[in-house]
């Protein structure tokens, strides 16, 4: 990688960032401010639409926290370059373009209408109490899952990457926003909720783990999200599940909910 003298952090009209990182430039992936998490506050030091210094960005009125180190930026750096190289999938002129078909299959995979009508389906349809007593947890697994994604994104605000194409199957407002992957969170959700509560043969049970990762891999590929969203939307998925267990809702917690569901 190679920093052009351009993106020195001096700006000749604007405030000096001496301390502040460049922002490293390899082949035409040259990463752009609005990559970075967020819209930039006009009195913050970086006024340049090329690459501001992530340092300078701390601005107390903003979103970005004013404690971001020098260290933490070049992370963030280092993510939104990698995950652009790995955005094959963003456009059909993209290296692998011709695999985004595919790609949106399996986002659809992972998508929560899917999920949300599917469960609800088998809540209806399912004759077993146990059956009924799983699938009731699944849902409630389902919404809490798209209340703590929606949440997050709510609160940081880190726009999706500037190479992706808004058009994706059925999103909510704050779905302009990327961290965390709400498929990713789902998809972690969802593989530990299965493993745990079906009884699959292995093969099957290797395969629930492989779309998970799967799909989380394609958010990537995609041009959806960067890398940092989706390993975090797999730790809070994998959290979530703990969630779950712990408020396990059974005919004995939560008797009325069963009762609207019982024959
Ligand atoms: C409208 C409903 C029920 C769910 C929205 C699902 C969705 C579009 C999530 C966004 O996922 P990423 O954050 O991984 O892009």
């Amino acid at each position: 990688c190679a920093i052009p003298p351009s993106d020195h952090p001096t700006h000749s009209n604007g405030p000096k960032c001496p301390s502040a990182p460049r922002t490293p430039v390899c082949g035409d992936t040259r990463m752009q401010h609005k990559d970075l998490l967020l819209p930039q506050h006009p009195q913050s030091c970086g006024t340049s639409s090329r690459s501001p210094p992530a340092s300078c960005r701390a601005d107390p009125s903003g979103h970005l926290p004013s404690c971001i180190t020098p260290f933490q930026s070049s992370l963030l750096a280092i993510d939104l370059w990698a995950s652009k190289r790995l955005g094959v999938c963003a456009g059909e002129g993209s290296a692998w373009g011709s695999a985004r078909p595919l790609m949106k299959v399996i986002e659809v995979s992972g998508h929560g209408i899917p999920w949300l009508l599917g469960t609800f389906y088998g809540l209806c349809h399912s004759d077993s109490s146990a059956a009924r007593e799983v699938l009731l947890n699944l849902l409630f697994a389902l919404l809490l899952d798209l209340v703590m994604v929606a949440v997050v994104k709510g609160l940081v605000k880190r726009p999706r990457p500037t190479h992706n194409k808004m058009d994706m199957f059925v999103t909510i407002s704050v779905d302009k926003y990327s961290f965390p992957s709400g498929h990713a969170t789902r998809a972690a959700l969802v593989c530990r909720f299965v493993l745990r509560h079906l009884v699959l043969a292995v093969p099957l049970r290797v395969l629930v783990v492989l779309w998970a990762l799967i799909v989380s891999i394609s958010r990537v590929m995609l041009g959806r999200h960067n890398m940092t969203d989706v390993l975090f939307g797999l730790l809070l998925g994998y959290a979530l599940y703990g969630v779950v267990e712990h408020c396990w809702l059974s005919p004995a917690t939560a008797p009325t909910l069963f009762a609207l569901w019982s024959r």
